[in-house]
């Protein structure tokens, strides 16, 4: 995995830079999410994405500027063989699942073990169950979720609609900042004020239960 590095890139300086992958299968939103995240748009989306999409936008979290590299991948089996070597240089992948279709949520497993086998040993892995604004059609109930991100170690597991952009933004903000502390740096309340994002507030503590538990960490959405 490469390190995060301080520096400028272009005209376009930053303090870190993260790289995230969203994996998952074909049709659970990825593409969706990555477009709420860029722009807090929702468009129908008819094509499936071909090989690797490439997005990037600065987060200002606690006074520094947080550039998240998104790779949003394509989940059709075809394009497995592609998507499988971007895994290395990530810092962190988003598992991301539909809520209505639970045939996408047993497919969790198969993905964790990609990243495992494909990328760096200590990559973060956060479970993103999206469409939570489909509510009557939910097949898979939240607390499946948390027991498998649970389970399998993940950091979190969070409810999103890139429809109506619901915690879509928390998402990303709880991963940047996940890695932000990995990478030594201390997050105080009293850093936080000086933030544009909305941040989930955390101790110096490395531990999730320390998360506000209204914004992540077994409950992101109000689904
Ligand atoms: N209701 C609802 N529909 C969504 C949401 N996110 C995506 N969709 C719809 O789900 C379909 C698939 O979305 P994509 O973003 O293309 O899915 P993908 O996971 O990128 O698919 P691949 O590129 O094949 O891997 C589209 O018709 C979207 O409009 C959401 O939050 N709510």
């Amino acid at each position: 995995m490469d390190q995060p590095w301080s520096g400028s890139e272009s005209e376009d300086a930053f303090d870190f830079l993260f790289k995230i992958i969203l994996i998952g299968d074909s049709n659970v939103g990825k593409t969706c999410v990555v477009q709420s995240f860029k722009t807090g748009l929702y468009s129908e989306r008819q094509q499936n994405t071909i090989g690797v999409d490439f997005t990037v936008r600065t987060l200002h979290i606690h006074g520094k500027r947080v550039k998240m590299q998104v790779w949003d991948t394509a989940g059709q089996e075809r394009f497995r063989t592609i998507t499988q070597s971007y895994y290395r240089s990530a810092h962190g992948a988003m598992i991301a699942y539909d809520i209505t279709r639970q045939a996408t949520f047993d497919s969790v497993p198969r993905w964790i073990h990609e990243v495992q086998q494909f990328g760096a040993a200590n990559v973060l892995m956060a479970l993103i169950g999206n469409k939570c604004d489909l509510e009557d059609e939910r097949e898979v109930p939240f607390e499946d979720a948390c027991n498998l991100a649970d389970d399998r170690g993940l950091v979190a597991a969070l409810e999103t609609s890139a429809k109506d952009a619901r915690s879509i933004e928390e998402a990303f903000v709880m991963i940047a900042q996940e890695l932000l502390l990995r990478n030594g740096m201390k997050i105080t309340q009293e850093d936080s004020q000086h933030d544009s994002t909305r941040v989930i507030l955390r101790t110096d503590s490395r531990s999730l239960d320390h998360l506000t538990p209204d914004t992540t960490h077994k409950k992101s959405c109000d689904c």
